[in-house]
């Protein structure tokens, strides 16, 4: 605690800028709310305030300059209102809690400090001269986060600033009201960070900037890499970090960078619920979120149905191992490594030569052109040219060829059949559609004078289309008619040609999946991976049924763009991924071509890698590290875990192998729990009452944790049954994170913490592969306060191997 009259010092401080604040609020009110009225005027009027005179080439001109006119006002006054407004939402959030840190500094050099007081957001004195208060973001306000006092320094455009740091000091500012304050001698003093991680968890999660530690600054702050990666424990604030990165880039870069050129790529829907306030809280918008799924399904459905990765998740956990079930996991693994990526590059190669495969256009039943012609006119164009432009050059082709046919199908027996059941209010109408369409693009333009053809004039629009004068009018009528008519039922050829739906991507998929001799011929591969005949049977009988496993929609999707071309996204220059061990290396090579002007920041555990086609992020040799090469990748570690408490994040971590590196913070609050119990039903009424109990003591977020979804489900029908109330099933297709006790099999709890976590079933018939540690692992490392593990007969050998000190 600092001396009284430090405090008395403080407290006036803080009077000064509330009151500072206050006053600035109260000003801007009646120009934020007048400036509205004003925009809002400004568009009802729009139109009054322009005149509207085309008549001569003067007045048109000056029509212009007025439309010009009010539209530059507008958005003066719009640009405007955006800044009063944000100026006024900024001075607002810092009312409650003005600064959370304040250091001095003493540059080098240059003699006495000023003390920097550190918020969410600046805050300037009334001349505009002197800063009340620094942004977080702020140059100067990394030493708060990187030093502790002595010699510091930080860096800023201009280059390193040194100098020593006389004081760090932080505070606890509640509705205004000063609460703690602390003097720290390291580098940030617990204290603050202690009560923030004593508290209960949230349905939403928090910001961290009052206590963001140095480690996780230099993730936040990176401004240098193309790619970033970050190994972090579990609960060592990787998405935290993430979060704030994206906070700090808005900042540093604005008006360069918006909010809508940042992707971040969530586990589940369900996450993007947690993590939706912290940049809203920090006064900015919130980037775009997405799942991989998502993006697949956007490209591939409906046309194929896509495995959710749960689902595959669900397998793998769920089937009994045998030869059908050891294929479908070497398959995983094979379909997400680089070995496979290469595979399909060299199978491109192979296309442009030989192999390719297309679909008939067919019309009533009868193709129009079939596989084979285009084939070999495919075949036909230089062989040089590369193969997503062969098919552009096909696609062309198929157009022209198609307004041959269409010109040769309006003789066709169909089309007096169809004319004959039109109306004549139809006839009519479509009449004078086509009438009306020529006289429109007969329409004259001259400057600002448009001459319009005589709408009365049949004749003579009929004369327009340029066709033979020597029919008679209802010679040309029924001429128009036939035109239109085929026209109609030609436009879903041409929409699909032009959408290249005549290439035949499944086929070029299911090809590669047959003999093991023909997969090696077509993609230049030694050999093909073990248990190869039963991976393609597998993979050719969900292709057949317009399907694909998960693992096979990325290699899909890039097979498909190597022949029809890339889809690029050059907008977004940003990417992040969470929980980024869950993606494969080939996933991550898809994202790199997808969005090739961003950088990339993919956070994740290898600890808790749960799904077969994991990717190491921890070791240098990494296919991340690959991805843009070593000199543009930055790899930062984190050891230290905020989320749980000491004991749990010791009991935790002696079951990880390599766990032995991750240092808990220091905060206490019991040992994980063991609960043995005869019988399933002995287990759920004990799990019942250990739920009313802690809430009684004040855990209002538990989670009953269990391996899979019909778990889950089965857990919730038997707690429900034996009166547990206000129970909350999670799904995969669950939207929104709440609080209250939820019953969530483990895969979808990554991510996300609750107070107490209760591990439904943690016995050895559950939990027993050694592919199942990591999940294990990832479950309990939900609990911010509380672990209870329950069983019947014996232990996961995962807990049965530790050393009984650590539980109780
Ligand atoms: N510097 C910090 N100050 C305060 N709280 C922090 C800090 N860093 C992390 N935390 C807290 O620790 C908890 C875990 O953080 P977060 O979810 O970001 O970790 P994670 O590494 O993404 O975890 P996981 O991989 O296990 O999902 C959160 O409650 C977060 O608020």
């Amino acid at each position: 605690m600092i001396s009284e009259n430090d405090w008395k010092q403080e407290q006036e401080r803080l009077e000064l800028v509330t009151e500072q604040l206050k006053d600035r609020i109260a000003e801007l009110e009646p120009e934020v709310s007048g400036l509205r009225n004003q925009v809002t005027d400004i568009r009802k009027r729009f139109w009054e305030e322009v005149t509207v005179n085309t008549s001569t080439q003067e007045d048109f001109e000056e029509t212009l300059y007025s439309i010009q006119q009010q539209e530059a006002l507008l958005s003066e006054r719009e640009r405007s209102h955006r800044k009063r407004m944000q100026q006024w939402n900024n001075m607002k959030r810092l009312l409650p809690s003005p600064y959370f840190g304040r250091i001095d500094f003493e540059e080098a050099g240059i003699g006495g400090s000023e003390p920097v007081y550190i918020g969410v957001s600046s805050f300037l004195d009334e001349e505009g001269l002197q800063f009340l208060i620094y942004d977080w973001r702020t140059p100067i306000a990394s030493l708060y986060y990187d030093h502790s006092p002595g010699p510091a320094a930080y860096q800023t455009p201009g280059g390193l600033v040194e100098g020593t740091m006389l004081l760090k000091r932080q505070y606890q500012i509640r509705d205004g009201q000063l609460r703690h304050v602390f003097d720290t001698s390291e580098t940030i003093g617990d204290e603050l960070l202690q009560q923030a991680l004593g508290g209960g968890a949230d349905a939403q999660m928090k910001s961290i900037v009052a206590t963001i530690q140095k480690e996780q600054n230099a993730i936040i702050r990176d401004d240098k890499s193309r790619m970033l990666i970050v190994q972090g424990a579990a609960g060592s604030g990787k998405t935290s970090a993430a979060l704030q990165r994206v906070a700090y880039l808005l900042y540093k870069n604005r008006g360069r960078l918006t909010a809508d050129q940042i992707v971040l790529f969530s586990p589940n829907p369900m996450f993007n619920s947690y993590v939706s306030t912290v940049l809203p809280e920090l006064g900015e918008e919130n980037m775009q979120q997405t799942t991989f799924q998502e993006y697949l399904a956007y490209w591939l459905e409906p046309e194929m149905r896509v495995e959710n990765p749960f689902d595959q998740m669900e397998y793998v956990l769920a089937a009994e191992p045998a030869k059908e079930y050891e294929a479908r996991l070497q398959g995983i693994r094979y379909k997400a490594s680089e070995a496979f990526l290469e595979a399909l590059q060299s199978y491109a190669d192979w296309l442009c030569k030989e192999g390719m495969r297309f679909h008939d256009i067919r019309f009533m039943n009868r193709s129009l052109i079939t596989a084979e012609r285009m084939k070999s006119q495919f075949y036909s164009y230089d062989p040089a040219i590369r193969l997503d432009n062969r098919v552009a050059m096909l696609r062309d082709w198929l157009l022209r060829e198609l307004a041959v046919l269409e010109r040769k199908e309006r003789q066709a027996a169909w089309v007096q059949d169809e004319l004959d059941y039109l109306d004549s209010d139809q006839y009519q109408e479509a009449y004078n559609a086509l009438l009306k369409k020529v006289q429109r693009e007969e329409a004259v333009f001259d400057d600002v004078t448009r001459l319009y053809v005589d709408a009365s004039d049949r004749n003579r629009g009929v004369k327009e289309l340029g066709e033979e004068n020597m029919y008679d009018f209802a010679e040309q009528e029924e001429d128009i008619l036939r035109r239109m008519v085929v026209k109609e039922r030609f436009r879903p050829l041409r929409r699909d040609v032009k959408e290249l739906r005549f290439v035949d991507a499944a086929g070029l998929y299911t090809q590669l999946f047959g003999e093991e001799d023909d997969y090696r011929r077509m993609t230049g591969r030694s050999e093909a991976p073990e248990l190869w005949p039963e991976i393609s049977r597998q993979t050719r009988e969900k292709l057949d049924r317009q399907e694909l496993l998960y693992e096979d929609a990325t290699p899909f999707l890039y097979l498909r763009e190597l022949v029809e071309g890339a889809r690029r996204n050059t907008d977004v220059r940003h990417v992040f991924v969470d929980e980024g061990q869950d993606y494969s290396p080939f996933q991550y090579a898809f994202l790199k071509r997808l969005f090739p002007r961003a950088r990339m920041t993919v956070l994740g555990d290898f600890g808790q890698a749960i799904f077969v086609q994991s990717t190491h992020l921890h070791m240098e040799d990494s296919p991340l590290v690959r991805l843009y090469g070593e000199d543009e990748t930055r790899l930062i570690r984190l050891v230290r875990s905020y989320r749980s408490t000491q004991e749990i994040v010791a009991f935790t971590k002696a079951m990880l192998p390599g766990g032995e590196g991750i240092v808990p913070f220091e905060r206490y609050g019991g040992k994980p729990r063991l609960v043995r119990l005869g019988s399933g039903e002995e287990r759920a009424a004990r799990i019942r009452d250990d739920l009313a109990m802690l809430k009684a003591e004040g855990f209002d977020s538990m989670a009953v944790i269990t391996k899979t979804t019909a778990e889950s489900r089965e857990v919730f029908d038997r707690l429900t049954g034996i009166g547990c109330e206000g129970l909350r099933l999670i799904t995969k297709e669950t939207l929104t994170f709440e609080k209250g006790i939820a019953v969530i099999p483990a895969y979808l709890a990554k991510g996300v913490e609750f107070d107490a976590v209760l591990i439904y079933d943690a016995s050895s018939q559950t939990y027993h592969r050694e592919s199942e540690r990591k999940l294990f692992y990832t479950a309990c490392t939900r609990a911010m306060h509380r672990l209870r593990l329950y069983a019947t007969g014996e232990w996961t050998p995962f807990v049965g191997s530790l050393d009984p000190s650590l539980y109780e």
